[in-house]
């Protein structure tokens, strides 16, 4: 596969790792569009009020059954959102059938991506299971696989941009990166208030990058229909060239409860920035930036709000690869060590696509900070 050189050290895990995000991509994408599991309105809430849907634990169910079947179950530890409350319930039987049917019909399509699938259908334990198989809590030593099963429910819901995200760390290091963006295309640019339900569905992408490679692919998504040709072709990307501030674009996550705005746009006023926000759902903010389709992205959440590493691990690598900067506001790199969250991080993430512009915001959240913001 273009981008994988057979003799890496993480070959095996990144050329399993994009292939599973492929189906991944393919199973949202089928129930987004209501042709398996339930339609989309059938949403669950967690016990933090935020959304989970069928496909949230559909995917987690699928990636963690073919990580565990590439690499041996024993040696797969996985950190991933999703738990299995909610569908234990005796209430849920019909959602856990609902979750099942999806896994299964995902699982039907995996030769078709280059993956093994079973012999017969998962039951229920089966795929119970294989959900509950993620509860690793990661940590300094060894290798732990992180994964956002669907990161940006809400914008899945809404018919907007979502991601599947799936990274490994090595040591406490994001040494693989892998990013499914359905309903980005792999063409088209990310524009402000652009997408349109038409142009979605036409053609996602999918990135992934080695760490210390100095490269980030995309890939263009693989039609699951019709006759399938793989390896598909990618190609590389990179960051935006642009480092006048006063042409660059800066993304936010939509949600106000999510990242603090008012304190984004100061910063940006600061900085001389000229353009409206980006406001994008999920670790599309990330790809944005990776190929270039924006400049800046900054995440100021509430204080007490701790950032979890399934949320930025995969978008990170790629980022850097492809020639970002990532660190937190206070310009330190994030930390993966520490467990499910970035244990340390001070205040917020700042994303750019080099060094002269994040130097500028860093400078300007050190100027302006007052903790009474958040
Ligand atoms: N209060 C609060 N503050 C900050 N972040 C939070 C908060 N609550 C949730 N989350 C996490 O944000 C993930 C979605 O982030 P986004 O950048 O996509 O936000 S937004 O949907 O565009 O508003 C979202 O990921 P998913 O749950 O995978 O969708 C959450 O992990
Ligand atoms: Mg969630
Ligand atoms: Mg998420
Ligand atoms: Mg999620």
């Amino acid at each position: 596969m273009e981008g994988i050189d057979a003799n890496d050290k993480y070959a095996k895990e990144l050329e399993v790792g994009v292939r599973v995000v492929q189906l991944a991509c393919y199973l949202c994408q089928k129930v987004q569009k209501g042709s398996i599991g339930p339609t989309p309105d059938q949403v669950f809430s967690k016990d933090d009020d935020s959304p989970v849907t069928v496909a949230d634990w559909s995917v987690q169910a699928m990636i963690s059954w073919i990580l565990s079947e590439s690499f041996g179950k024993q040696n797969v530890s996985i950190v991933a959102e999703e738990d299995t409350q909610t569908l234990s319930d005796s209430n849920s039987t019909h959602l856990l059938s609902s979750v099942i049917s999806t896994v299964n019909d995902s699982l039907a399509m995996a030769p078709r991506f280059g993956l093994k699938g079973p012999t017969a259908p998962l039951g229920p334990t089966q795929v119970l299971e294989a959900i509950n198989h993620c509860n690793s809590t990661g940590g300094p030593m060894g290798k732990h696989w992180v994964l956002d099963p669907v990161d940006g429910t809400l914008g899945f819901v809404r018919g907007d941009q979502y991601a599947v995200a799936l990274a490994l760390i090595e040591n406490g290091q994001v040494v693989v990166g892998v990013l499914g963006c359905p309903n980005y295309s792999s063409k088209k640019k990310l524009v402000n208030n652009s997408v349109s339900k038409s142009d979605l569905w036409q053609e996602g992408c999918v990135m992934y990058a080695r760490k210390g490679s100095g490269q980030a692919w995309m890939q263009p998504l693989v039609n699951g229909g019709g006759s399938l040709v793989w390896p598909n072709s990618a190609s590389r990307i990179r960051v935006s060239s642009i480092d006048d501030p006063s042409m660059a674009t800066f993304c936010e996550p939509v949600e106000k409860a999510n990242s603090n705005h008012s304190y984004s746009a100061g910063i940006a006023y600061s900085l001389g920035l000229r353009k409206k926000p980006l406001r994008v759902y999920s670790m599309v903010k990330y790809a944005a930036i990776a190929r270039g389709d924006a400049e800046i992205y900054m995440k100021f959440a509430k204080a007490g709000y701790k950032e979890k590493i399934w949320d930025h691990a995969a978008g990170v690598v790629i980022v850097e690869e492809a020639g970002g900067v990532v660190t937190d506001a206070g310009g330190r790199p994030l930390d993966f060590s520490r467990g499910v969250y970035l244990e340390g991080l001070d205040r917020g993430i700042v994303i750019c696509s080099g060094v002269n512009l994040h130097d500028k915001i860093i400078g300007a959240v050190y100027a302006s900070w007052d903790s009474s913001h958040l």
